[in-house]
Formats: structure tokens, sequence, C-alpha cells
């Protein structure tokens, strides 16, 4: 997978390059990630990245010529290194919300650009021309879109074949097959005196790929309805999830 990045500051990215799944994926070429920064573009003195804002108002607003010099190369760079156009991509409190649906998309979209905003974002202009994409990765503002292009970033990572050491954990990963995952245990088999579920020490595989799944499905349940009124549940599934609702009935 091929991701470009535009930000005026690059070095945040060491945080999912130099170590972890994106940093090893990275390493093992699984993931292309190339940097442009629009202050490499800046050609007055003082080498400005920010402008001020029609109309005024408080902050000011990402240079336009800067940035999209740094978009332009970013694109050009795209097509030479997969022969493909790329998804110019805009991190904003104003995008797309993004879930795990998304990212999947994004993740199968080809080679990516993504653009981090900082100031008080870009003109609504560059947003018009450059951008294809405009994404949130939820309702609530940040310094700069350098941490919303990260997330993004780990999560694509993630998807892309080969990237984790067990595929299938990808698969199973909670928020795929959209249900919340389930309960997690490791040793000591007691803490606190609060034990491991017995099935899971059982051996049994069958019963704890069942256990899990009713887990998942009646934490979600519990949790976050919003996700199961979206889908349809098979025969075990609804009886797995009555079970659960059963056992907790208040
Ligand atoms: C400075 N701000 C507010 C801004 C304004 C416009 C664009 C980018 C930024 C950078 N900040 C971001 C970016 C993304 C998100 C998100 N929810 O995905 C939150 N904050």
């Amino acid at each position: 997978m091929w991701i470009g990045v535009v930000s005026l500051f690059p070095e945040m990215f060491d945080a999912i390059t130099q170590q972890g799944v994106v940093g090893r994926a990275v390493e093992k070429q699984r993931i292309a990630l190339e940097f442009w920064n629009p202050r490499d573009y800046a050609t007055d003195r003082h080498r400005s990245v920010d402008d001020r804002p029609y109309g005024g108002g408080p902050g000011m607003l990402m240079k336009v010529d800067t940035l999209r010099a740094a978009i332009f190369d970013a694109r050009q760079r795209a097509e030479q290194a997969t022969g493909q156009s790329p998804t110019v991509i805009y991190l904003s409190p104003q995008g797309r919300k993004l879930d795990q649906q998304g990212v999947q998309a994004l993740a199968s979209a080809g080679p990516l650009v993504v653009v981090a905003g900082r100031y008080e974002g870009i003109d609504e202009r560059v947003v018009e021309s450059d951008i294809d994409e405009e994404w949130s990765i939820g309702d609530y503002v940040l310094s700069g879109g350098e941490l919303p292009a990260m997330v993004l970033i780990d999560a694509a990572a993630r998807l892309v074949p080969g990237v984790l050491g067990h595929q299938d954990s990808a698969i199973e990963d909670s928020f795929n097959d959209g249900l919340l995952d389930c309960p997690h245990y490791t040793r000591p088999e007691t803490i606190d005196g609060r034990q491991v579920p017995d099935v899971l020490l059982s051996g049994n595989h069958a019963a704890i790929k069942r256990w899990r799944l009713k887990q998942s499905l009646g934490r979600t349940w519990q949790r976050r309805p919003d996700l199961l009124a979206g889908r349809t549940l098979d025969a075990e599934q609804q009886r797995l999830l009555d079970e659960f609702i059963e056992e907790h009935a208040l």
C-alpha cells in the first residue's frame, strides 16, 4: 500500500514508522510512506506556510501556494510509484465520520495522499480543487491533522495482507464483522480472587469459539445496540444473544 503524507510536522509520524505494526510493515515494504512538507516549497525569506484569513478573525490558514505545490508533488509521485492516481484525503472535523467500514474502503482504494491541516485549516477552494475526500476521526478538535492521519494510516495498515502476524487476528479483531470484541484473559489464572472463565481453560475449541461469539454479541447488545440495529443475525447468533440476554436480565 502506498501512502503519501502532506504535513508541516513529518517527524510526528515517527510515532508510527519507528516501531510496531506500521513500522514493521514499512520495513518489510508492505507499506510505502512518503512525506511532503509545504515548508519546503516556501520561497520567501521567512519561509512562511500560513496566511491571514479574508474577513478577519482569529488564527491563520495554511498558505495556499505552498500547500498546493506539496499536494501536487505527492499526487505525481503516487502516480509514478503505483501507476494509479491517488485518493487525496483531508482530515478535518467537517469530514465524514471514519469507522471500520470507511477504513476498509480507504485501504482498498489504491494509493492515498493524506493532507494534515494546521492552524485553522485550509482555503475552501483548495478543498474543492485538490481534495477528493474529507474525513473526521471523531467529533473533537485537535491542534493538527497529523494525529488523525496517523490513526487512519495505522487502521488501514492493519488490513494490508501480511502486515499483522496472524492475519486471522485482523479478521477476528474487534469491529471486524462489526461486533465489539469479546473479553480477553491471560496469566495468572486468578487476579484478586477473579478467575478466568472455565470454558477458556477447557481446551474445547468449539465451545471457546461459541463463548467468544456470544460475548461479542452480548457486549455489543449492552454497549452499542446501534451496531446490532444495522445487521441481521443468523439462527445460531440470535440463539447465543438470547442466551446472553437471559443470563444478564436484571
Ligand atoms: C485546527 N483544526 C481544528 C483543523 C481545522 C480544519 C482542518 C484540520 C484541522 C486540524 N485539526 C483537526 C483535524 C481533524 C480532526 C478530526 N476530528 O478528525 C480534528 N482536528
